[in-house]
């Protein structure tokens, strides 16, 4: 088993990457990791490119509760729902990344699936993408349908917001996040261009359960 040390480690290291490579930046964005019934996520205010190992908030994974540390990610609320609804995930991030953002801005999304199929690692990776409809950043009311939406799917996107996605740990969920964002770049790229997404058959396909895949536990 993981130490907490080494996941709050894990945690800043994370910050860093995604900051690095402007897959978040300002001080948008949040990143937690349950260890039992608790989770550590990065405290409100702070720059994912600056955190701290020792100072991560603490709070009741289930009900979100701050328990110790520097005030918390307005959206610990969220975090707690999605593991309320995944007892498979261990962590949770949620990024400004660009092309995402701006995919969530766009008018007209299939809420059930905001992006098509455009690649197979998509579909291994993220699944069908969720659109959650606007809610400000930070507003509970959000909570109870982010947690029916999570009980069938790993990934959502914020409407004019950005991605929310679990995994198992830290680095399958940065996974997912990342080629969330690719893919909402390359369905921008081709916007206008004729394209073939895969199939229905062929999504599904990937979706079957098999080895090293995180829709292995859906
Ligand atoms: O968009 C927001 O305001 C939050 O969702 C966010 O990304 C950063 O807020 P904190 O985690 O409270 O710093
Ligand atoms: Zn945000």
């Amino acid at each position: 088993m993981t130490s907490e040390s080494t996941i709050r480690r894990q945690i800043a290291d994370l910050g860093a990457s995604f900051f690095s490579r402007r897959l978040t930046f300002g001080r948008t964005g949040n990143i937690s990791a349950r260890i039992g019934s608790t989770m550590l996520l990065t405290p409100t205010g702070a720059s994912l490119g600056a955190i701290d190992p020792q100072d991560l908030s603490v709070l009741d994974a289930s009900t979100g509760k701050h328990l110790d540390g520097p005030r918390p990610s307005k959206e610990g609320f969220l975090h707690a729902a999605v593991y309320r609804a995944r007892p498979d995930a261990a962590a949770v991030v949620h990024t400004h990344s660009t092309y995402s953002v701006a995919v969530s801005c766009m008018a007209e999304l299939d809420p059930d699936d905001a992006l098509p199929p455009l690649t197979a690692y998509y579909v291994m990776r993220v699944g069908r993408l969720p659109l959650l409809p606007y809610h400000a950043p930070g507003d509970v009311a959000l909570g109870s349908l982010a947690e029916a939406t999570a009980r069938a799917h790993h990934a959502m996107l914020l409407a004019n917001h950005g991605p929310v996605v679990a995994g198992p740990d830290l680095a399958t969920a940065a996974d997912a996040v990342e080629e969330l964002e690719e893919t909402a770049r390359l369905y921008l790229l081709l916007r206008g261009e004729s394209t073939r997404p895969l199939t229905t058959a062929e999504a599904d396909a990937l979706r079957q359960p098999r080895a090293a895949s995180p829709e292995v536990s859906r």
